[in-house]
């Protein structure tokens, strides 16, 4: 989380910028998509006008002005917290954007010759381009490695500086523009045109460029435009009312009545509280593409997650040659090296270097050799050639495609493997199967404890994988997931996911292959990791840069402490109503109703001295509550119902009596100055 420099909430030049920014968020055109700001710049606007027929014909400074100002400072405010909230935003953007690279890419005309290239600048590379990346080269535009196995820096990018290794065929595939490769050399073919790559993508999402609102969002605002047309109905029938009893109220006044009962305080906060959700999980090396995924995961019950890449290292790697009864060790190393000629992912890749170091067998590819690739369908991969077949692959869907079934010794075997956490494949030359392979991978460290957190938060772990029952039962027992499907093809993974969907829950899920892309973009919460294949970084709408499947963790408490503020200043919003009331209503009827002065529990000094300050209040309070809009409300793992509770108590006590205090304060401050006295 190295780059991840935090930016403080009161950073000089931010703030400058936002106040700059909120003068220009003040066009009408883009206020209407906040309906209840818009409202309030709309009476503000109104109120000018009679407060410029007074100034001129009466008082220059008199109560209408006043009114007047304070409301555009109301607009202003509002504008101006979500100015301050995309300018923290923008800071992280402005140090992308050095790591966006002008570097000249190496342009091979021919993929096959490594020798001649063109050198060409890297913002004209278009999709399906292939360059050359040698050590000490920057990568010019996100891609895929079709050649080559290579250390690579990305912290450019994730800001972890240990390199990470990129090779062709397998899930780690997937090369980011900007970062540097540190070792050898890698053939890459470029998925990304100029201007929409991984990092621009990133830079545009991190300054609030593409930033929509969620469907709660606009339910939320929906709901506040509902309340503020309630609110204006109300002040229209006080009118009337006063009328009947024969007193009538001035403009400002029914201004300053409307705007303070109507939710400036959330309407004005909304939009920084869901920017600044997504910037909290910049911060913790998470990029999410949508803001709706961000508030999924303060509510998902279920993650999936893949095993290979995911729970484990994924470095899976040949490790032993385990003989079929009545066959040889060297006999089963040759077909499993033969099987593997074409096979360009690690783990075919390790299965020939295991053959080579053990027995020196080295193969040649045959003239006219038929490579069968290995898909995540099939679970199979091999080759034919003059006559012979060879096959290696998951051990179920190799006895399946050869209609036989295991001895007891071979069962054995494969459980043996499976027991220690390790994947079989089993090898088949010409129909007849030869033995086993064994390939280890460890389970990255600490998951267990965290997995444990997730089920306290109350979301239940589920490990997919298209490796068999004995070895995803150890892996899962290793790793502490509630439940685990073996033998799983993509579209099992996909129809898990919808089954748990049909349920009415979210699910997310974390994954890391391109057979992972269609659960990943099926998910609720699609978190992919940044070391997987291009295809499951597309398919999600999270980017977890430091590839830990367990910061769903934090994933989660982000989403719900964005869900939590957002309700706690909801209930702050509204009920500050109760004591504005109180400020107002005594102050515009006491001359008519003089009784009513024993609603005046304030004590405030004069009508006017009441009403200005309740609009003074309901101004400042947005511009007080901004830092606990970006910071959000903590979240305490305390259970759903003690939450709702605990917060009522906070922001709706808090929320009544806060103003209370707050106006007869600034009353009295009018008072020193003797202002409206
Ligand atoms: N190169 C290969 N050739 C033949 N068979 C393979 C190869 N790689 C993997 N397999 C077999 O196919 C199975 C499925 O592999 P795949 O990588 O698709 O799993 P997955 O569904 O992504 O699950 P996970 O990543 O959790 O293991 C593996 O468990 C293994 O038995
Ligand atoms: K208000
Ligand atoms: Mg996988």
């Amino acid at each position: 989380m190295a780059h991840a420099e935090t930016i403080s909430l009161f950073d000089g030049a931010i703030i400058r910028r936002a106040a700059l920014d909120s003068i220009a968020k003040l066009n009408p055109i883009t206020l209407m998509r906040n309906p209840v700001i818009f409202f309030t710049e709309v009476i503000s606007a109104l109120t000018s006008f009679v407060a410029a027929e007074d100034a001129l014909k009466h008082q220059p400074y008199g109560f209408p002005l006043v009114i007047a100002i304070w409301l555009w400072l109301t607009v202003l405010f509002a504008t101006f917290a979500e100015a301050v909230a995309e300018g923290r935003g923008r800071a992280r953007a402005e140090s992308l954007k050095r790591a966006r690279s002008e570097t000249m890419a190496k342009l091979l005309i021919d993929p096959r010759d490594r020798v001649i290239f063109k050198p060409t600048p890297a913002p004209d590379l278009r999709q399906g381009d292939i360059v050359l990346v040698e050590a000490g080269d920057i990568i010019p535009s996100d891609g895929e490695v079709i050649e080559g196995v290579a250390s690579v820096n990305e912290s450019a990018v994730t800001g972890e500086s240990a390199p990470v290794v990129r090779e062709a065929g397998g899930d780690r595939s997937a090369v980011t523009g900007g970062t540097h490769l540190v070792s050898d050399w890698l053939v890459v073919r470029i998925t990304a045109d100029a201007g929409s790559t991984f990092l621009d993508r990133m830079i545009a999402l991190v300054e609030g460029a593409e930033r929509r609102k969620t469907p709660n969002e606009i339910a939320l605002n929906i709901l506040l435009a509902g309340l503020t047309l309630i609110f204006l109905i109300a002040v229209v029938t006080l009118v009337g009312f006063g009328h009947y009893a024969g007193t009538s109220f001035s403009i400002p006044v029914l201004a300053a009545l409307l705007v303070c009962l109507i939710p400036t305080t959330i309407g004005g906060l909304l939009s920084a509280i869901g920017i600044a959700g997504m910037d909290r999980l910049v911060r913790f090396n998470v990029v999410a593409t949508s803001g709706r995924a961000v508030e999924a995961a303060g509510d998902v019950d279920a993650l999936l997650l893949d095993k290979t890449g995911t729970i484990t290292f994924g470095n899976r790697m040949a490790s032993g040659f385990y003989p079929a009864s009545g066959v040889a060790e060297r006999d089963l190393a040759e077909a499993c090296a033969l099987a593997s000629l074409g096979d360009d992912t690690p783990e075919g890749r390790s299965i020939l270097a295991l053959a080579r170091e053990r027995y020196s067998i080295a193969p040649q590819r045959p003239e006219g050799a038929a490579i069968i690739p290995f898909s995540a369908n099939t679970r199979m991969s091999g080759v034919d050639f003059a006559g012979h077949s060879y096959r290696k692959g998951a051990v179920d869907s190799v006895l399946a495609s050869l209609g036989t079934q295991a001895d007891a010794v071979f069962s054995e075997a494969v459980a043996r493997i499976g027991r220690a956490g390790s994947t079989p494949l089993a090898v088949a030359a010409n129909g007849r199967v030869l033995g086993l392979i064994e390939l280890k991978d460890i389970v990255k460290p600490g998951i267990k404890e965290r997995f444990s957190a997730l089920r306290s938060m109350g979301i239940r772990t589920v490990m997919v994988t298209g490796d068999n029952r004995v070895t995803a039962a150890a892996i899962a027992a290793e790793a502490g997931v509630d439940d685990y499907i073996a033998e799983a093809t993509p579209q099992n993974k996909l129809d898990y996911i919808r089954k748990v969907q049909g349920e009415g829950r979210l699910v997310a899920m974390c994954g890391d292959g391109t057979n992972d892309a269609p659960a990943l973009a099926q998910a609720d919460v699609g978190v992919a990791m940044q070391t997987g294949t291009q295809a499951a970084r597309e398919a999600g709408n999270m980017v977890d840069l430091d590839s830990d499947p367990t910061k769903l963790i934090e994933i989660v408490e982000i989403g719900k402490q964005l869900l939590i503020t957002r309700g706690a200043l909801t209930t702050f919003s509204i009920a500050n109503d109760i004591s504005k009331y109180f400020a107002i209503l005594p102050a515009i009827f006491v001359t008519t109703y003089p009784q009513l002065a024993a609603l005046n529990v304030m004590q405030l000094r004069t009508p006017e001295s009441a009403i200005l300050s309740a609009v003074i209040f309901n101004a400042l309070i947005i511009v007080a509550l901004v830092p606990l809009a970006l910071r959000g409300v903590k979240f305490r793992p305390i259970g759903a119902a003690a939450l709702l509770k605990r917060n009522l108590l906070v922001y709706g006590l808090g929320g009544i009596v806060a103003p209370f205090a707050g106006i007869k304060l600034i009353d009295m401050a009018l008072g020193a100055f003797n202002i409206f006295s």
